[in-house]
């Protein structure tokens, strides 16, 4: 059997197959493997939006607060997330940007810890904004920032730091993290750890409350399809809120809001994680988005993409003169996130050529193509396709 052959029978057998259809998407001229930056239109998003603009902020204005569940839209649309990062109701908030949940989550972190862990250790190889924020929150706490590259945090854990944050796949190499083995690590050296889930949320199972996670942020942009900056998510495990001491406590997490009192009391809960006014055209966005997700199980869903990525992998072995690139995203399954990522010469210019021929994928400095497998509208065709036109663009340069 060829590959294209290969590639019909894999999808033919595709439980999820049904799914590509609630995306907008072209369906003959684009491959899209972009998803991991900024997922697809899930179709029924539009519609939504129509009537959240027309109806709901057109005719009944400020009465939507509380008529179309406006206000409590944070806490309703954590809760549908909730179960796709293994977490129980009542503990995942949606609002702001991940950055700004970030510097929520490792300031709320390194405040429970006692004042003699003085160290915040950083995955060195993170996604910047995570450095950015984690530098400042440390000159902010009087804490030491520790970089620390993931193959060694382990040993860097102990008895000084105060809280670690730590991409769950790295967004460079699509490695894979080991959530769990960290997370007792960290626990067995009395640390909290910060997950940044970007890259992981809507891609494969977190199991955030059965690996006893503290706390975890997430872009819901990527696999979870909620549109471009749509508001991010934060987890705060149940037993922890009550210690949770937010540094950016606006009046929308006040116990009381309406009471307009010039003293803060947090309310209980996981909604003490939000801040103000949240972007509620954003936010109604993505819960029509989510729709999506109804009857998917995310098991189903990282079954797929290990079987995408593997077979992208193998049409790259068999069509790519040998020597041309080089996959920097790991093998084992247990080590891969949900894209692959191939080193390459003038890999710009050759993301430029992909993407003129209709493969979307991006290219990250120096020297990366990254193509993200969205199981539910990336199909086993498209990646054969996409394999077969790169080995085109690098064969002709
Ligand atoms: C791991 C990771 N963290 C954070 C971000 C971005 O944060 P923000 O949504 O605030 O732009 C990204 C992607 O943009 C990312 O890949
Ligand atoms: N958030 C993005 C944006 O606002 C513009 C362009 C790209 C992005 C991204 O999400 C980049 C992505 N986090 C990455 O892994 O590179």
């Amino acid at each position: 059997m060829n590959l294209p052959e290969k590639a019909s029978k894999l999808d033919e057998a595709d439980a999820l197959r049904g799914k590509r259809a609630e995306f907008v998407l072209d369906e003959d001229d684009t491959v899209y493997l972009d998803g991991n930056s900024l997922g697809a239109l899930p179709a029924t998003v539009p519609t939504r939006m129509a009537d959240v603009v027309a109806r709901e902020w057109g005719r009944l204005r400020i009465r939507s607060w509380t008529e179309s569940g406006w206000w409590t839209a944070p806490e309703r649309i954590g809760d549908r997330i909730a179960p796709l990062v293994g977490a129980a109701s009542g503990q995942v908030v949606v609002g702001d940007s991940t950055s700004v949940n970030i510097f929520k989550a490792l300031v709320g972190a390194v405040r429970m810890a006692d004042a003699e862990r003085d160290e915040i250790v950083v995955d060195a190889t993170t996604f910047p904004t995570d450095g950015y924020i984690a530098e400042s929150a440390a000159r902010m706490t009087g804490r030491r920032l520790v970089p620390v590259d993931p193959g060694q945090l382990r040993t860097a854990l102990g008895p000084r730091t105060a809280a670690a944050l730590v991409n769950h796949v790295d967004y460079r190499s699509g490695r894979l993290h080991d959530l769990p083995g960290l997370t007792a690590a960290a626990h067995a050296a009395g640390a909290l750890v910060v997950w940044d889930l970007c890259h992981s949320a809507g891609a494969l199972p977190v199991g955030l409350d059965a690996h006893g996670v503290d706390l975890a942020v997430g872009c819901t942009y990527k696999y979870l399809n909620g549109g471009p900056g749509s508001p991010a998510f934060l987890y705060v495990r149940r037993d922890l809120q009550a210690g949770f001491d937010s540094p950016l406590p606006g009046w929308n997490s006040h116990r009381d809001p309406f009471g307009m009192s010039p003293r803060y009391e947090a309310a209980d809960g996981a909604l003490r994680a939000r801040v103000g006014t949240p972007d509620i055209l954003s936010m109604l966005a993505l819960e029509a988005a989510l729709e999506v997700w109804d009857g998917v199980p995310i098991e189903a869903v990282r079954d797929k993409s290990l079987a995408l990525t593997d077979f992208f992998l193998e049409c790259v072995e068999a069509y790519l003169p040998a020597g041309r690139v080089e996959s920097i995203t790991p093998v084992p399954h247990t080590d891969r996130g949900s894209q692959v990522a191939l080193r390459c010469a003038d890999a710009g210019e050759v993301m430029g050529a992909l993407i003129a021929r209709g493969v979307v994928g991006d290219f990250r400095h120096p020297d990366v193509l990254r193509f993200g497998f969205t199981p539910l509208y990336v199909s086993f065709a498209d990646a054969e396709r996409a394999a077969r036109v790169l080995a085109e663009v690098i064969s002709s340069r």
